[in-house]
């Protein structure tokens, strides 16, 4: 991408579930507190403990917002939940005067890219397929093994689609947290 982007112009931060988006956000969020500004997006999926960081609604209320032509991109899961970006969460968080900064599945990112937006996309991947897989099945969620097949089998796909289409500003391994972490600021800051 040759694309010329401002330091304000939002950051859509994807890759497969699992491969720890919202561990990176949540670091770059307290770490600069100023400068950057989460863009909240809806989900129809249960609260993780202690998780705020989403508009937590049910499938009706979701799918009527999509009716309603609310959602800037949105997509569902491979276990059925959906999730979407709200155009007014993009404003509200444009409105702070800070970068917003978007948590977005892949499939989401294809809308966004298609709307031509001059916006900054940072891939995140996991080391290997191995490494992700182990780090669904550490994490304190849903892990009912189908799910977890069919979320790795998404993540395959979506590694691919990154790789063959290079599409993105920034592609980020995060195999060791603090070093990815670096690398995200480096790009951003
Ligand atoms: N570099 C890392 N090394 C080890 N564990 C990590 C690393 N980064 C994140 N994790 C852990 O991996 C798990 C998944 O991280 P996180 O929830 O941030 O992923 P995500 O991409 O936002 O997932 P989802 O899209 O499904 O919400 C969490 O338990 C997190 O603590």
């Amino acid at each position: 991408m040759s694309q010329q982007t401002s330091p304000l112009a939002p950051v859509i931060i994807t890759g497969p579930s699992g491969v720890g988006k919202s561990t990176l956000i949540q670091k770059l969020l307290s770490s600069h507190p100023k400068d950057f500004t989460l863009c909240k997006p809806h989900t129809t999926r249960a609260p993780r403990p202690g998780e705020v960081n989403y508009h937590f609604v049910n499938p009706k209320i979701f799918e009527t917002l999509i009716a309603q032509g609310a959602f800037l991109e949105w997509t569902r899961s491979s276990s059925g939940d959906y999730y979407g970006t709200s155009n007014i969460a993009v404003l509200k968080a444009m409105a702070t005067g800070k970068t917003p900064v978007l948590n977005v599945a892949v499939d989401g990112v294809k809308q966004m890219m298609e709307l031509g937006m001059p916006w900054r996309y940072v891939f995140v991947k996991p080391a290997s397929l191995e490494a992700l897989e182990a780090r669904i099945r550490n994490r304190e969620a849903e892990t009912e093994e189908e799910d977890v097949r069919k979320s790795l089998e998404r993540g395959r796909v979506e590694m691919e689609y990154a790789e063959s289409e290079m599409m993105f500003h920034k592609v980020i391994v995060n195999d060791e947290l603090e070093k990815a972490y670096g690398e995200l600021e480096k790009f951003l800051c």
